[in-house]
């Protein structure tokens, strides 16, 4: 089966700034892919473009074989976007919206079903403008999904939305990708895109930077943080490997470098060299955001 979005050499432009630089990716069926990155990284432009709301400057973008520009009226009964504001009228009902949403497909979601799964019922009544930020976030996304589209964007989907709501939200998504539907989500949530994604993007600049899933991503160099406890004043400096160390407090040694099962019985080895007795070692694996905030520092200006 072809992909439901496959973007190649994507570049945008606006001017004289170069937002997306040559991207290059592709969203299966039945899979949520997240892209993640600093704000101006090229999230959105890269979005708009699958989207059909906006012509890409160079390289190719097909969504369920189609160009989203040159055939958005054919996409658009397919595919599902969250907006993150707008688009509602302000003195309508989210009942009254999502009725008028599901006239438009051939083949909606039961409306109830998705005020069960997003809990909707307590201001199903309320006129938008009145609603809080989270609640027009839940009613952004089931009037994404109502039309019961192929592939759904959702960009930022949980933020302002309360802990409950967000993980109701994340079923949801998992609900979806079950079903077959295709998810590109942007988030700035590193926990989310851990959660939910299958494959992950990260870019910057217009660039991406790393891509694959969120395990292959923070297994790509190991061990995140080495913690040892240890007979105090151990001389830090000595450290073979190229490793370092900071005591804190006396006896805690909070040790940083290329950290992989050589670095483990390198660090032992120095210990009974110093005669040291230890107590703990702890090892704790590197976390997306741990991932993240390497690759977009790194990035030289
Ligand atoms: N219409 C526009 N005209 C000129 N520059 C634009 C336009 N839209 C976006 N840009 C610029 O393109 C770059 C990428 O913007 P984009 O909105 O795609 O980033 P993003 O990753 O979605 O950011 P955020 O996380 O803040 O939403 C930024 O430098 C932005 O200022």
């Amino acid at each position: 089966m072809s992909a439901a979005i496959d973007v190649r050499d994507l570049t945008v432009r606006y001017g004289d700034t170069l937002a997306v630089d040559g991207t290059t990716f592709e969203l299966r069926h039945g899979e949520v892919l997240a892209l993640l990155g600093p704000n101006g990284a090229g999230k959105t432009s890269i979005v708009e473009v699958c989207e059909g709301y906006r012509r890409a400057s160079a390289g190719r973008v097909r969504v369920l074989g189609h160009d989203p520009y040159a055939d958005h009226d054919r996409l658009t009964p397919r595919i599902g976007i969250m907006l993150q504001s707008g688009g509602v009228y302000p003195r309508v009902s989210a009942a009254d919206m999502l009725g008028l949403f599901a006239s438009f497909a051939a083949h909606p979601l039961p409306v109830d079903l998705l005020v069960d799964r997003l809990e909707l019922a307590g201001f199903l009544h309320t006129p938008y403008i009145r609603l809080s930020g989270g609640e027009r976030q839940r009613l952004a996304m089931a009037l994404a999904l109502v039309g019961r589209p192929e592939v759904v964007f959702l960009d930022e989907p949980t933020a302002g939305m309360d802990l409950r709501a967000r993980h109701r939200t994340w079923e949801l998504v998992r609900e979806l990708r079950a079903d077959g539907v295709a998810v590109l989500l942007t988030t700035h949530l590193l926990d989310e895109a851990e959660r939910l994604a299958d494959d992950v993007l990260i870019i910057d600049r217009g660039r991406v930077l790393a891509s694959g899933s969120p395990e292959a991503l923070t297994g790509m160099g190991g061990i995140g943080r080495l913690t040892l406890a240890a007979t105090a004043g151990l001389p830090v400096a000595a450290l073979p490997g190229g490793l370092t160390a900071v005591e804190e407090p006396a006896g805690n040694y909070q040790i940083d470098g290329a950290l992989d099962t050589t670095a483990l019985a390198e660090v032992l080895a120095w210990c009974l060299a110093h005669g040291a007795v230890v107590t703990g070692m702890r090892t704790e694996s590197r976390t997306l955001e741990d991932v993240f905030l390497e690759l977009t520092a790194k990035e030289p200006s």
